[in-house]
């Protein structure tokens, strides 16, 4: 519902932007919505917070979506609601809450890369596999004398596939690095999101908290919208939970019946 007068408070570390009106919401899940956690099936989601989440998306006629690294089978698990999401870094988009995902035709990681990622993780315990749809992460968060090793091994997987990594490049994430294959990413997902209803011809909005959310928000910005750094727009994932309960009271005061 472009046109619509609600609108979203200033972000408490940055006041001077005022209201933001007319907005599509793009969030972030781990480190931004969620604290990180040691392990990735140890994070806490607050219990209020899918609810939350799912009465701004009313308020702003559909227009929030969760833009994550995560597969949407662990978006479902943490945030059970009917709400527009983009998993995998933008790999598996699901727009419309219940309707099948989509998938642009990507490749899938050579089983071979994972199987000598697996004898990192024999190395060093504590590191562990986290698999996604098209390629793999290397979590070595409680293993961190590893990371540097994950890396070079990594490196030299992509770079024996040929120039452009066999089509996968390495992200890195925090404590983590990625496998992950050219072609999706953050900013894909916004832009393939804007292009659409409910979130067209609004002003995006993309807060995250890390190096793989900044495609997403120089999309955001490249549409006129804003791309904020939780840290530097609110500082931790409380900070924006609380904002985002500050939301509410407008966005359903501004809901159609
Ligand atoms: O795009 P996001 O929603 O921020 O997801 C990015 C990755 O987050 C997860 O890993 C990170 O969070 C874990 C739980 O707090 C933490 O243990 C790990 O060290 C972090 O790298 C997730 O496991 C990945 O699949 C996401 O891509």
């Amino acid at each position: 519902m472009a046109g619509t007068s609600f609108a979203l408070p200033p972000p408490p570390r940055s006041p001077d932007l005022g209201p933001i009106s007319d907005a599509a919401l793009f969030l972030d899940f781990d480190g931004t919505l969620v604290e990180i956690a040691p392990r990735p099936d140890a994070v806490q989601v607050q219990p209020g917070l899918p609810r939350l989440l799912q009465r701004i998306a009313a308020g702003l006629n559909g227009a929030l979506a969760i833009v994550s690294g995560r597969p949407l089978r662990d978006l479902d698990h943490f945030l059970p609601v009917p709400i527009a999401m983009a998993g995998d870094h933008g790999a598996t988009l699901r727009p419309v809450p219940g309707q099948p995902p989509e998938s642009p035709d990507l490749p899938h990681a050579p089983a071979a890369w994972r199987d000598r990622a697996a004898t990192l993780v024999e190395r060093f315990p504590g590191t562990l596999i986290e698999d996604k749809e098209h390629g793999f992460v290397v979590h070595y968060r409680l293993a961190p004398a590893a990371g540097p090793v994950a890396k070079a091994l990594l490196d030299e997987l992509l770079a024996e596939a040929g120039p452009n990594g066999g089509g996968f490049t390495l992200l890195e994430a925090r404590m983590a690095w990625e496998v992950r294959p050219r072609g999706a990413s953050k900013g894909t997902a916004v832009r393939d999101l804007m292009a659409r209803a409910p979130f067209a011809g609004r002003r995006p909005v993309f807060i995250g908290d890390d190096v793989t959310d900044e495609e997403g928000m120089a999309v955001a910005r490249e549409h006129g919208g804003l791309g904020l750094r939780l840290q530097d727009a609110f500082g931790e994932p409380e900070a924006l939970r609380e904002w985002l309960a500050r939301c509410v009271p407008a966005a359903e005061t501004e809901a159609p019946a």
